[in-house]
């Protein structure tokens, strides 16, 4: 049986590495999760690929945000025509650049991508603009996914603290407590971003080798990792500081530089090691040991990453596909769920996620007609 006011949601993620957009289905209430549908892959093209990297850092107005912003309208435009069960779209588009700590100017976030010119051509309602409110209203405008994990622990059945990682071009946690009635009670959720994730590996690979990614961390696996490089990156600011706390793609550019006086697999060794050790440092400020470490995103595809984790941390590391989850589209669900949540008048981040001076439903809303 359906509950009445459940409906089909579709969102999509474009994130952090560039390779394309994920878009996904969920049932949803905007509280329970009721089922999750079917999904879709949309890669970008090498020249859309291009495109997107050469706006990397880019605020609006500037040069080469309009043409990122027609890549990233055009291919959700594509994907998104293929979900016409969907009543309601979650757009997050492609963050270009990052800086809720106003460390270049003032405090802001920048997702390229136009929902009025998604819902005009889909002729649906389209939530968008996801980060910006929160960053404006005082949190870090990231991450936004825990409240959503909160709504997937409960569809799992979870019943002790967990973690969910996500192992993308940056990582991000959620520390959750699923027996707690929802997100918003004090002491149910604590998220942050750990640090760099895939996208330093991505970049050496692409550097040195041309290949897009270390497919399942085989060059990392027959690697020695650079201590020396290791101890230092540990020694950045970021990781003394409280959470919430978020970061843009390349925020640890500086302090990994050394990499490239290393070979090609000592170089892969090292990156993957500061990303796992980053993940584990995190696990400081965990408000109480989890039961295990669920982890989503391309990374847990990375043997060596996998392996460099589960030696750092003190619980079982293991895929997300374990409790039932689809680690290839959590990131979409997430915006889908997270759609139906603004229109509803729901919360998306509060004081525990992004640091936001209180709960917010972050989100602007294009009526597509
Ligand atoms: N088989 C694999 N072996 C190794 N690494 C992989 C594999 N598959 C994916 N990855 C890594 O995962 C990345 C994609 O992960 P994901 O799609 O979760 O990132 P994203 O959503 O773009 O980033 P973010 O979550 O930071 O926004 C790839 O760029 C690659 O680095
Ligand atoms: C600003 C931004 O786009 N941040 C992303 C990025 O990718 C991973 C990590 O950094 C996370 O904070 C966030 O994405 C996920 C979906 C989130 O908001 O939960």
């Amino acid at each position: 049986m359906l509950k009445p006011d459940a409906i089909w949601s579709v969102g999509a993620m474009s994130g952090t590495s560039l390779d394309g957009v994920d878009a996904a289905l969920v049932l949803t209430d905007g509280e329970r999760i009721v089922e999750f549908g079917r999904s879709a892959y949309r890669p970008y093209t090498e020249a859309e690929r291009n495109v997107l990297r050469a706006a990397l850092g880019c605020w609006p107005g500037e040069d080469g945000v309009a043409a990122a912003a027609e890549v990233v309208e055009l291919a959700h435009a594509e994907i998104l025509s293929e979900f016409p069960e969907a009543e309601i779209v979650g757009f997050h588009g492609q963050t270009l650049a990052h800086d809720p700590f106003g460390l270049q100017g003032p405090r802001r976030t920048h997702q390229a991508g136009d929902g009025d010119i998604l819902a005009e051509v889909l002729g649906r309602k389209v939530v968008w603009d996801f980060r910006s409110m929160d960053v404006e209203m005082g949190g870090q405008g990231a991450p936004l996914a825990p409240y959503f994990h909160f709504a997937c622990a409960k569809w799992a059945g979870l019943d002790a603290p967990v973690v969910i990682l996500n192992l993308g071009g940056v990582g991000n946690v959620t520390w959750l407590d699923p027996r707690e009635p929802g997100p918003d009670v004090p002491g149910a959720i604590l998220a942050f971003d750990t640090g760099p994730a895939n996208a330093p590996i991505n970049d050496l690979m692409r550097a040195r080798l041309g290949r897009d990614c270390d497919e399942g961390g085989a060059l990392a696996l027959g690697g020695q990792v650079d201590e020396a490089l290791l101890a230092r990156f540990l020694s950045h600011p970021y990781f003394l500081r409280i959470p919430p706390k978020s970061l843009d793609r390349n925020d640890f550019h500086d302090a990994l530089s050394g990499v490239e006086a290393l070979s090609d697999a000592d170089a892969a060794a090292t990156l993957t090691a500061c990303a796992a050790a980053a993940v584990a440092r995190g696990a400081e400020h965990y408000p109480a040991p989890p039961a295990a470490i669920y982890v989503t995103g391309g990374g847990r595809l990375n043997q060596a990453l996998m392996v460099a984790l589960a030696q750092r941390v003190n619980c079982p590391v293991a895929p997300i596909e374990d409790i039932g989850l689809d680690g290839d589209m959590l990131e979409a669900q997430a915006f889908a769920y997270l759609a139906l949540r603004v229109a509803r008048g729901l919360p998306t981040s509060g004081p525990a996620t992004t640091g936001v001076a209180a709960q917010i439903g972050g989100g602007r809303i294009s009526a597509g007609e």
